[in-house]
């Protein structure tokens, strides 16, 4: 059975989200596929962990991934005021303890993190250039990706430790940083 709070958040995305352009047409017309892809972002990521969702936007993966873990320590960081107004309003109304949101930009975050995710945001590459500031190593990185996956991650000079097709050609990849990258 669903948890009640996943239709919660799919029916707070249909409310709000052309009005306050939260993601895609594509999305906002049948969000439960991408909520699924949201709950795969769980698999990498150890019990207790703190957890970092750069660009958030209407909450896609954090959201669901703070529903389906409660041991997580989430904070979702949204530049723009309007989607972090309403992470803040998902937030409450469904009852996430677990759940911070930074309204800012995501390289004045003050905090120290392992595991990032990072859904339609940038390249690999160009998230940990936004992040490393932040960066308790070994450093986890999380994101969709396409079939040019295995490009990004060499390019970081990174391992991907746990790859899984999504379908559609899409991949949820997770990939370690060791250590700090000159
Ligand atoms: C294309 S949207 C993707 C939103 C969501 N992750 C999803 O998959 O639907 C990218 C989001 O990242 C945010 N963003 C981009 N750079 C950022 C930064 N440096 N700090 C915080 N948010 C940022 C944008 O404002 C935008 O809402």
């Amino acid at each position: 059975m669903k948890d009640p709070r996943l239709e919660a958040y799919v029916e707070l995305l249909r409310r709000y989200g052309q009005t306050l352009d939260l993601a895609s047409p594509r999305v906002l017309e049948n969000p439960w596929p991408h909520l699924e892809a949201a709950l795969a972002y769980a698999e990498p990521i150890p019990h207790g962990e703190a957890v970092l969702d750069v660009g958030s936007g209407g909450g896609l993966p954090g959201i669901p991934l703070a529903i389906a873990r409660p041991d997580l320590e989430i904070t979702l960081a949204e530049v723009r005021k309007r989607r972090a107004a309403f992470l803040e309003l998902a937030v409450h109304h469904l009852g996430l303890t677990n759940v911070r949101v930074y309204n800012g930009d995501v390289r004045k975050w003050s905090g120290r993190v392992a595991y990032v995710t990072a859904q339609a945001v940038a390249s690999f590459a160009d998230v940990y250039r936004i992040v490393r500031h932040a960066a308790r190593y070994p450093m986890v990185l999380i994101s969709r990706k396409g079939a040019d996956w295995e490009g990004e991650v060499a390019a970081l000079g990174a391992e991907a430790f746990h790859v899984k097709p999504l379908g559609g050609g899409a991949y949820l990849v997770a990939l370690r940083i060791e250590r700090e990258r000159v």
